[in-house]
C-alpha cells in the first residue's frame, strides 16, 4: 500500500482537530502537525517529505518550499485566500493547489458586520475607558447604519452576505464587482456602479471582500480616499494591501477618513512602529475574520476530506489551477483522458519540429461535453517526450506549453462528423502540420485518421506507421523484413490517396522494433517515411 506523508503546517493556527483526526483515522496517511513554521527556512525542512501540505494563512508556501518538497502531490488550504501559496510556481512544479471556498463566509461576513459596528459606535475606545475606570459618555457618541450609504467592493459570497446584513439595518448599499451580472445585482437588491469612484464617492461606509490581485492592490488608495466623502468609514475583513495602510492612516490624522476597522494589514502582524497603530478611531482584531468554531470546523473537514479524495483517488475539488474532477466525472472522462494522453503520445512522434501550434477539436457527443481535462490530457502526453513524463501533468501541462511558445487551443462543435465521437489533434506549423483522430467503437478507442487518411488501430502496443508509392509487393517487403527480426505484426490497416498514388500502412505491432530494422525498412525502394510510434 503506497504511503503518504501529510505536513499540517502553520504559525500557530491549527486546522480543526476533527479534521486531523479524520486524516490520521487513514491507515496509509503519515500525519505530521507542526505549527512553528514561521520561518521559511523552517518550512523547508519540515516540507521535504510531504505527499500533501495543509495551511491557514499563517505558514507560506513558496517556491523554496515547493522546491524541497520532491514528492509534493496537493496543497490544501483550510480557508479560501490562496496568497500565501505560491500559485504559479505550484503549477509549473505540477502541485495542484485547493482551498474551501464557502466554509467560512458567514463567520467573515459576521465578523466584518461587528467591526463596522464597533467602529460607528467606537464600541473598543469606549470599552478600554470604561476599564480605565472612566464615564466619559460625551465621548464617545456614534453614528446610526440606518439610512447611511454602504459601498460593498467585491460583491462575491462575503459582500453578499455582509450586504444582506447591511440591508436588514436599513443601509442603502451600492456593489462594486466588474465580475457581477446586473440581474444578480438586481436580484440582491443592491445599486451595482460600473465605476469604482462613482461606487466610494457618496458612501458613509466602504467595506472589502475581494482577493488581493494586481489588480485590487491599494484599490483605496490616497486619490481615491480623498475623493470620498469626509467622514468616511472604511472596513477591511479581506486582505492587507487592498488598502494603502499608510494612506489610510495619514487620512485618518487628517480626519478626511472618519475610522476604519482593520481585521487585515499590509504587514502581519503589525510591527509595534506601524502608522495606522497610533492613527485615531480605528478598531483592530488580528485577521479574525474566520477564527469561529463552526467555520474553522468546517474548513478544517472540508480539505482533509478534498486532501484526503485526491491522495487516494485523484479527485480534484475546490482546486484553485486546474479544473474540478469530481469521482463521477472522473469515472465519465477517465476513457477519453487516457485515450486523449495517448493521441498527444502518437502525434509527437509524427508532428513537425518545432511546431508552433496543438489543436484539439471535438466533434459529436464529445463536442457537447466539458473536454478541459481531455485536452490538458492530450498536451500532457504530446509534451512527455520532450519535456519528459516525470515532469509534465495536467496541472502544469498548459503553462509548460506556453514556455515552448506553443499555442495550445481547443474547440468543440456538438454536429457529428462521420463519426459519433471524434477527437482530431493537429500539430504543426503554418502549413506543415501532422493530424491525428480518434473515436470510439462501442466504447473502444480506436484511431480513425492519420493526417486525413483512413485507417483504423486499436491504440496499444507499437505502431508503424509507413507512407509509400502504391505499387504491389509494398506490403510483402515490410512483413518479410519484420518477420525476419521476429517482430509480429497484430493488425494492419491500409489506406491510399489515389490508385498508384501514395499509400499509408499503419501496422500494429507485438514488440518495439529496433532501429536497424526501421532502417532496413525505409531502404525498401518506394518507401517515404516511416514512423514508429510507442504508446506507452
Ligand atoms: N479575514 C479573514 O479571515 C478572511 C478573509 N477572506 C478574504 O475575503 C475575500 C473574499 O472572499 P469570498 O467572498 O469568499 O470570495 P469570492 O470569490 O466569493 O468573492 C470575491 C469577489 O471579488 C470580486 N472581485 C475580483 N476582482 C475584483 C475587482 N478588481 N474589483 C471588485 N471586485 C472584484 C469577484 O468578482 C468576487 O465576486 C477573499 O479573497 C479572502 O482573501 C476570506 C475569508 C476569511
Ligand atoms: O485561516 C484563517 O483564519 C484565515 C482565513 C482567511 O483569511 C481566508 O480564508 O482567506
Amino acid at each position: 500500500m503506497a504511503k503518504f506523508n501529510i505536513l499540517i503546517a502553520g504559525n500557530n493556527d491549527p486546522i480543526s482537530s476533527i479534521g486531523i483526526d479524520l486524516l490520521k483515522a487513514e491507515p496509509s496517511f503519515d500525519v505530521t502537525v507542526n505549527m512553528n513554521l514561521k520561518a521559511e527556512d523552517a518550512m523547508v525542512e519540515a516540507s521535504r517529505e510531504a505527499h500533501a501540505i495543509i495551511v491557514r494563512s499563517g505558514a507560506k508556501v513558496t517556491a523554496k518550499v515547493l522546491d524541497a518538497a520532491k514528492n509534493l502531490k496537493v496543497v490544501g488550504r483550510a480557508g479560501v485566500g490562496v496568497d500565501n501559496i505560491d500559485i504559479p510556481y505550484a503549477s509549473k512544479r505540477g502541485v495542484v493547489v485547493m482551498n474551501t471556498p464557502g466554509g467560512n463566509t458567514v463567520s467573515t461576513a459576521e465578523h466584518a458586520f461587528g467591526l463596522m459596528m464597533s467602529l460607528s459606535r467606537k464600541v473598543p475606545q469606549a470599552h478600554a475607558s470604561v476599564i480605565g475606570g472612566k464615564w466619559e459618555r460625551k465621548n464617545f457618541q456614534g453614528a446610526e447604519l440606518n439610512k447611511k450609504t454602504l459601498a460593498v467592493l467585491g460583491m462575491g459570497r462575503i459582500g453578499t452576505e455582509f450586504a444582506k446584513r447591511a440591508q436588514a439595518f436599513g443601509m442603502t448599499v451600492v456593489a462594486y464587482d466588474p465580475y457581477l451580472s446586473a440581474n444578480r445585482a438586481e436580484m440582491l437588491k443592491v445599486e451595482l456602479r460600473d465605476n469604482l469612484d462613482d461606487a466610494v464617492k457618496d458612501a458613509d461606509f466602504i467595506t472589502m471582500h475581494m482577493p488581493l490581485t494586481p489588480e485590487t492592490k491599494h484599490m483605496l488608495n490616497e486619490t481615491r480616499l480623498r475623493l470620498c466623502k469626509k467622514g468616511v468609514r472604511v472596513i477591511n475583513c479581506a486582505r492587507g494591501g487592498l488598502v494603502d495602510d499608510n494612506a489610510l492612516a495619514k487620512l485618518l490624522e487628517e480626519g478626511h477618513v472618519g475610522g476604519a476597522a482593520l481585521d487585515v494589514y499590509e504587514v502581519e502582524p503589525p510591527p509595534a512602529d506601524y502608522a495606522l497603530l497610533k492613527a485615531p478611531n480605528v478598531v483592530f482584531t488580528p485577521h479574525l475574520g474566520a477564527s469561529t468554531e463552526e467555520a474553522q470546523e468546517s474548513v478544517g473537514i472540508e480539505i482533509a476530506e478534498q486532501v484526503k479524495e485526491n491522495l487516494l483517488h485523484g479527485t480534484v475539488v475546490n482546486a484553485v489551477n486546474m479544473p474540478n474532477v469530481d469521482p463521477k466525472t472522473l469515472a465519465e472522462i477517465g476513457p477519453f483522458l487516457r485515450f486523449g494522453e495517448i493521441l498527444g503520445r502518437l502525434i509527437s512522434q509524427i508532428a513537425p519540429q518545432r511546431a508552433e501550434f496543438l489543436r484539439v477539436n471535438y466533434s459529436g457527443n464529445l463536442g457537447k461535453m466539458d473536454t478541459t481535462l481531455v485536452s490538458r490530457g492530450v498536451l500532457k502526453g504530446y509534451l512527455e517526450r520532450p519535456i519528459g513524463a516525470d515532469q509534465v501533468n495536467l496541472i502544469n501541462a498548459v503553462g509548460t506549453a506556453e514556455n515552448l511558445g506553443l499555442r495550445f487551443t481547443e474547440s468543440r462543435v456538438p454536429e457529428p462528423t462521420e463519426f459519433s465521437d471524434l477527437i482530431e489533434v493537429e500539430v504543426g506549423s503554418g502549413e506543415n502540420k501532422a493530424v491525428i483522430s480518434g473515436s470510439f467503437f462501442g466504447g473502444d478507442p480506436r484511431i480513425v485518421k492519420i493526417n486525413g487518411r483512413r485507417v483504423e488501430a486499436t491504440p496499444e502496443g507499437t505502431l508503424l506507421l509507413l507512407e509509400n508509392d502504391d505499387r504491389p509487393g509494398m506490403i510483402g517487403a515490410y512483413g518479410t523484413i519484420l518477420g525476419k527480426h521476429q517482430v509480429n505484426i497484430a493488425n494492419m490497416s491500409l489506406s491510399r490517396n489515389v490508385e498508384g498514388g501514395t499509400a499509408l500502412t499503419l501496422l500494429t505491432l507485438d514488440s518495439t522494433p529496433p532501429q536497424a530494422v526501421i532502417q532496413e525498412l525505409e531502404k525498401i525502394p518506394g518507401v517515404k517515411r516511416v514512423y514508429c510510434m510507442e504508446l506507452e
